[in-house]
């Protein structure tokens, strides 16, 4: 069976400033038309991966290939702009003194009419072919970014890396030039490394996540996967809010307020992280000084206090003080729920959507 060559692959990336490993041991690979997100709070070494790829900024150690060739290693390097590598990053300046069309133009071969054409056609797709023979100074920030994005996708390039290239966008324009911008790349067959530290951008465009913390990737996968099966906690909180009971195991038990939680091949005296989005919390009221029964799906009701309700427009969050031990865990319910504070309530916690995991790990 033939294997298809990745159109980019970097391996075992490592690049240190002043003594301290920014970007450490990072490998990847990205198909032809394949979009990967390279998501992680700042400072984590995202741009600086992007910038070495780019050939901006030379790596310590590792090499990149495109197309199966070696572009670069600590040896041999072809230069930034013979990589044929599309660049799209936040700040990315138009030239001031060529006309929208012209910035366009810039990288594209062919006659002054198949060049016009396809600047028109760009032009089109990010909603802008009215300022085709406008200059930079008379468009906002944010058409002047949707013009260098017409300019950064005009020569098709084989490979795309975008470092934060929507975040200038109102919210409004954001997810239409999002998906026109997704719908370009995935014709062109291009293959795509977009840097972001929003999970929801990440989310929405990826084919893979790639989650990198203090310069190391530690998941990598589907967006639905990365979502639904986290590592760790900090992956867990780096999506969504997150709730945290911290409990011990025995018998391969962590024994909680909630009842008892699966924690297969934990030994005995163990400390968890017991870790739950907030969605995954059910909400009972109080009968009587009495939560539901107890389910295997949902284990044992607990007491709590609402401390406070606040409406978020498709959901609405609830802050609960737990009677056993005072601590405040956070429940989202669709649409409105307001309860008033003080108001007691039941709580329980969805076996399926937690995660258990060792606090040493
Ligand atoms: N030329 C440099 N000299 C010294 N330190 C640098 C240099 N470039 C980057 N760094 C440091 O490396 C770390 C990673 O930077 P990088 O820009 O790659 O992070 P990032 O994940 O892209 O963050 P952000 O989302 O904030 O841009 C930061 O702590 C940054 O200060």
């Amino acid at each position: 069976m033939q294997t298809e060559t990745p159109r980019l692959e970097i391996r075992n990336l490592k690049r240190s400033f002043e003594g301290r490993a920014v970007v450490d041991d990072v490998s990847l690979k990205i198909m032809p038309g394949q979009v990967t997100c390279l998501l992680g709070p700042s400072g984590c070494g995202k741009s600086t991966t992007l910038r070495m790829i780019a050939g901006v900024e030379m790596q310590d150690s590792g090499s990149i290939h495109v197309d199966g060739k070696l572009i670069c290693d600590t040896i041999f390097r072809i230069p930034p702009e013979r990589r044929e590598i599309g660049l799209m990053f936040q700040d990315f300046a138009l030239f001031p003194h060529l006309s929208v069309a012209d910035n366009v133009a810039y990288g594209l071969r062919g006659t002054r009419a198949e060049k016009r054409e396809r600047v028109k056609e760009l032009l089109e797709r990010v909603d802008l072919l009215r300022f085709i023979d406008g200059y930079p100074h008379q468009l906002s920030g944010g058409e002047q970014q949707r013009v260098a994005l017409a300019r950064a996708l005009a020569p098709k390039p084989r490979i795309m890396l975008m470092d934060e290239p929507f975040s200038g966008l109102d919210n409004r324009l954001r997810d239409g030039i999002r998906d026109e911008t997704l719908s370009i790349l995935k014709e062109q067959d291009t293959a795509v490394l977009l840097v972001t530290h929003e999970p929801d951008e990440a989310m929405r465009m990826a084919d893979e996540i790639a989650l990198m913390r203090d310069g190391q990737i530690v998941q990598q996968g589907a967006p639905y996967n990365v979502y639904t099966r986290p590592i760790d906690r900090a992956a867990v909180s780096f999506f969504s809010d997150a709730n945290v009971i911290r409990a011990e195991v025995s018998g391969a038990l962590a024994h909680t307020a909630f009842g008892r939680f699966l924690a297969p091949g934990v030994p005995d005296g163990t400390a968890v992280d017991i870790v739950f989005r907030p969605q995954h919390v059910r909400i009972d009221f109080d009968r009587a000084g009495k939560g539901p029964l107890p389910t295997a799906a949902d284990g044992t009701p607990a007491r709590a206090i609402v401390k406070r309700a606040r409406f978020m427009g498709n959901e609405s969050l609830v802050e609960f003080e737990m009677d056993h031990d005072g601590s405040i865990l956070k429940a989202t319910v669709p649409n409105v729920f307001m309860p008033s504070e003080g108001t007691v309530m039941w709580l329980t916690i969805r076996r399926d959507k937690c995660f258990v995991f060792d606090v040493k790990t």
